[in-house]
């Protein structure tokens, strides 16, 4: 399956011209079609810079803090989760290679042990400072209930799921970069599908912060793993529909559906962070995408609360916030008139 992939970023458009994949809903399910990008035609509903998305065979979805768990009672979000599930199932069916990268570790653990009585520390203190104890304790807590629960809703549907927890100092050794992408290689060959996390528990940066390859929360996790892994597409999944002008709780935010670096990166403006649990937030997960963007893997920052998200985003359907490469080229050539 890997043999094409023969750079980092651009693979899929490269493989896109010999033969793509197409969606159809047929009642209830996917259905997938291999046809020659000859007699490609885009669908009227499609949004013509999203075409490529037909060509995608490797996606990275990362789920966030805020779709795993409530925010009511930050306990798991079990339909969003399960929902989730029996897209990527239908994908995996099609012949797409799906990785997760899910948060939740930390909020679940909190959860749990607030709710078993033994930690006392408030949310908003543990969220202050990813280095607490209590943070890292509330992980390993956290990340067996987390796992179990992919895993369950993965085996209901026939799935096979994995776990992969990785630190920023694995990555910063080129065994580990090669070991990584041998054995996501060989799950995805097998029709497994990686879910990988932050091992919070024995995590550290200290004496590696500035080295490229150091994540600092999934979304940068994510980043790193697009380019090891060759990805053609990285999802964002996360509590709002995209990324907006101003903070979506703002009533004249406007949803943003294709990110222009000249017209939106200094005009954007955000709410206050955070979610506790969350790391990084909405300014810096921006910088994310437009980097892994400007790599040559397309982003797609959207909501993990709809129930057919992937089916929409692979129909090419203009849902979320997409950063793409070629973005600021397409705003050109619309302001002239082509
Ligand atoms: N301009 C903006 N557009 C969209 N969301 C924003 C904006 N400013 C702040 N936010 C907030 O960012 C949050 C999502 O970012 P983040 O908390 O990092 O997601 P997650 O942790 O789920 O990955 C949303 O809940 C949203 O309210
Ligand atoms: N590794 C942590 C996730 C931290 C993180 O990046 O959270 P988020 O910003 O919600 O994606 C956990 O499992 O709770």
């Amino acid at each position: 399956m890997q043999e094409g992939r023969e750079s980092a970023y651009g693979g899929a458009s490269e493989r896109a011209s010999s033969a793509s994949i197409h969606f159809s809903l047929t009642p209830g399910v996917y259905r997938c079609v291999a046809f020659r990008s000859s007699l490609w035609t885009i669908p009227a509903s499609m949004d013509s810079h999203r075409h490529f998305v037909k060509s995608c065979r490797r996606i990275i979805i990362k789920v966030g803090t805020n779709v795993v768990t409530r925010a009511e009672d930050g306990k798991f979000a079990l339909g969003r989760i399960g929902a989730l599930c029996e897209q990527v199932k239908e994908l995996v069916e099609s012949g797409i290679e799906v990785i997760i990268v899910t948060s939740g570790a930390v909020g679940m653990g909190y959860c749990l042990l607030r709710q078993y009585r033994t930690l006392n520390t408030s949310f908003a203190d543990l969220a202050k400072s990813e280095a607490q104890p209590d943070g890292k304790a509330c992980a390993a807590v956290g990340q067996s209930g987390l796992i179990m629960l992919y895993d369950t809703l993965f085996s209901l549907l026939d799935v096979a799921s994995s776990q992969l927890l990785v630190t920023s100092r694995d990555f910063c050794n080129k065994d580990f970069r090669k070991q990584l992408v041998d054995t996501v290689n060989s799950l995805v060959d097998m029709q497994v599908v990686p879910i990988f996390n932050e091992n919070d528990a024995i995590s550290t940066r200290e004496n590696i912060k500035d080295n490229d390859l150091v994540f600092w929360d999934n979304d940068s996790l994510a980043a790193l793993l697009a380019a090891e892994v060759k990805a053609d597409l990285l999802i964002f999944l996360m509590d709002v529909d995209g990324l907006y002008t101003k903070p979506p709780s703002e009533p004249d935010a406007k949803l943003i559906h294709t990110f222009i670096k000249e017209k939106h990166l200094d005009k954007v403006q955000y709410g206050e962070k955070l979610e506790p649990g969350s790391r990084g937030g909405m300014a810096e997960k921006v910088r994310i995408a437009q980097r892994v963007a400007d790599a040559g893997v397309p982003v797609i920052i959207t909501s993990g609360f709809l129930l057919d998200g992937m089916k929409k985003i692979l129909d090419g359907e203009e849902i979320g916030t997409l950063f793409h490469r070629d973005a600021s080229l397409w705003q050109k050539a619309k302001s002239n008139g082509d």
